[in-house]
């Protein structure tokens, strides 16, 4: 991770883009007659140092396209280029070390990354041990504590087990371990999603703050966009698989074009607000028959 100088934060309206995304197919077979289209001729940008929110409801293709982009998915065609670095299927262990040093993935159960039967600190260790073989075990420690810290946590959070934690502490835990790694851009898949609004609304600040301090990119996958304005620059818009609208956070929240954009933001939790009757119909049955 690099620091952001005043400068890079200035040019980030131009900024080279740290992960491009192009023309990528995706399908299921779920049987020998039913398929599913997840990724339909999906393209974008992620620029470096900014963040680009992904949203769509359940089923949209959004976290197909993220597995793609972190080489947990293979896609049928097209291709994601890190840093200039196509990403290929691989089992090369050096070929997927320094994947992991370029991108880092954080779900919205971190659960899934921990073990239930040792303390958080033992996941971090592992991470470090892969990444910062220059640290002895006393140098680990200290990283490990500085990392912590990093993300509001103390030592007495280390050394628990996850049982202990609450999700918020456990999602500082998975975001910590993802800094581990020192990497350029967290893939970020609804990993505020399951918190309760005032524990969501301090794991965005985290980002917000470990973004600028490190120079990080951020892809953040969400369903909700009520947190969109809060964290991202740019916005891409899926549905059944394919991107329908992008653009600046204003342009797609103040100033939508699309009828389903529309309806995401009617449908979308804000003060006041008051879920409309049919609406999920609406979304699945086509946006444009509904304002
Ligand atoms: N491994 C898989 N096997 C079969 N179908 C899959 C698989 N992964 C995803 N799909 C299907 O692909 C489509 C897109 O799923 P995806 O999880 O990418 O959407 P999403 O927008 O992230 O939704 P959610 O927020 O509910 O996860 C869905 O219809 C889903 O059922």
């Amino acid at each position: 991770m690099t620091e952001t100088s005043p400068a890079q934060s200035a040019t980030r309206g131009d900024a080279a883009p740290i992960i491009e995304v192009e023309h990528l197919e995706r399908t299921f077979h779920l049987s020998r007659t039913a398929r599913v289209t997840a990724l339909d001729d999906v393209s974008c940008a992620l620029r470096a140092g900014t963040c680009l929110a992904v949203v769509g409801e359940s089923g949209s293709g959004k976290s197909t396209l993220a597995r793609v982009i972190v080489g947990l998915e293979t896609a049928d065609a097209g291709e994601v280029r890190i840093a200039g670095t196509p990403v290929r299927p691989t089992t090369s262990r050096r070929a997927l070390h320094e994947r992991a040093k370029l991108v880092q993935m954080v779900f919205q159960d971190p659960q899934g990354s921990l073990n239930r039967s040792l303390p958080v600190a033992a996941t971090i260790n592992e991470m470090l041990q892969a990444h910062r073989p220059d640290l002895d075990r006393a140098g680990r420690r200290a990283r490990l504590l500085e990392l912590f810290a990093e993300v509001g946590l103390t030592e007495r959070h280390a050394d628990a087990k996850p049982e202990a934690l609450s999700g918020g502490q456990k999602q500082r835990v998975a975001i910590a371990r993802a800094l581990a790694a020192e990497p350029e851009v967290l893939v970020l898949d609804e990993a505020v999603s399951a918190l309760d609004v005032s524990v969501q609304a301090q794991v965005l600040d985290l980002l917000k703050r470990l973004r600028s301090e490190h120079g990080l990119s951020y892809l953040f996958i969400t369903h909700d966009l009520s947190v969109v304005r809060d964290i991202a620059d740019d916005v891409v818009v899926m549905r059944t698989g394919r991107i329908i609208e992008r653009g600046t956070v204003s342009d797609i929240l103040d100033r939508p074009t699309d009828p389903y954009t529309r309806l995401l933001l009617a449908s979308a939790p804000r003060p006041g607000w008051k879920p409309r009757r049919g609406l999920r119909d609406a979304l699945i049955g086509g946006a444009d028959r509904t304002p």
